[in-house]
């Protein structure tokens, strides 16, 4: 197995009581990566990212494997925060670290610079209900991060905030994952931030199979927003999407 490899997933199908999500997905997650899925409504995208997770329900059936060759370290962000109202932002922050039972000397140093970072130290004895949505999300990515993961789960997390709140977390991301060593995997909607956030964008058809596993050449590129390679491969992954929902509906000849 390769020295960089986080995961291998293998045929991996998933099948809820009522109707099956994924079809015999396989695929690589490397260290130091970042992935996306991308896709239609309702085509498997949060079952894919909870089964790396392994936090899928009960009654899910999994078929096909995921083999880790060695432990990970996994944090999950939601798109409604999951952060608890009775704790501050300080202690919503420090939570994972308290639940750990490894001892970790430079958590608190970790956490106080992440909340800077982040532009929240003004408001460590805040509760959530006190906070907008941009700095609840804020407080959710610290708390994930904290415990330096090897793998950071994303699903939509971005979704309920606004344009210009969206754009400034999405680059907080981008420098706190190029300042770190862990992968990302995040689940989204949206075209821009797949391209934004994703040097690996894996689209899942209707019928929850991949049906494309790209290679984003823009990745990472300074002020994406301000180049044309970045508008032109957002449109290329239009393409790929449209193409899928072509063949779908397409009458047979
Ligand atoms: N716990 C569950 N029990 C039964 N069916 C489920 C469960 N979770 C998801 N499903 C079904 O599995 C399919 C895939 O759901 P999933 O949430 O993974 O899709 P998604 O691509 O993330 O959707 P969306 O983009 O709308 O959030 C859907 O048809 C959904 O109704």
């Amino acid at each position: 197995m390769k020295s960089d490899l986080l995961m291998v997933v293998k045929d991996l199908s998933v099948h809820y009581p009522n109707r099956s999500a994924l079809h015999k997905i396989s695929l690589e997650i490397l260290a130091n990566e970042a992935y996306i899925i991308l896709g239609p409504s309702g085509c498997g995208k949060t079952t894919l990212l909870y089964a790396i997770a392994d936090l899928l329900t009960h009654k899910a059936c999994v078929e096909g494997s995921r083999i880790a060759p060695r432990p990970l370290k996994k944090s999950l962000v939601l798109q409604d925060y999951g952060l608890f109202p009775w704790k501050t932002v300080l202690q919503n922050v420090m939570l994972p670290i308290e639940l750990e039972t490894r001892k970790d000397d430079k958590a608190s140093e970790r956490a106080m610079f992440m909340l800077k970072h982040l532009k929240l130290d003004a408001h460590l004895d805040e509760y959530p209900s006190t906070l907008s949505g941009g700095q609840k999300q804020r407080v959710a990515l610290a708390r994930s991060w904290v415990i330096e993961p090897d793998l950071l789960l994303m699903d939509e997390p971005f979704s309920s905030l606004d344009a210009l709140t969206r754009e400034q977390l999405q680059e907080d991301v981008l420098t706190l994952f190029n300042q770190s060593r862990m992968s990302m995997i995040t689940v989204t909607h949206s075209i821009e931030e797949a391209v934004l956030l994703g040097r690996h964008i894996l689209i899942l058809s209707d019928e929850g199979t991949l049906s494309h596993e790209i290679i984003n050449p823009t990745f990472n590129l300074e002020r994406a927003r301000e180049n044309e390679a970045y508008y032109e491969q957002c449109i290329e992954i239009r393409k790929l999407l449209k193409e899928d929902q072509y063949e779908k509906t397409a009458l047979p000849l």
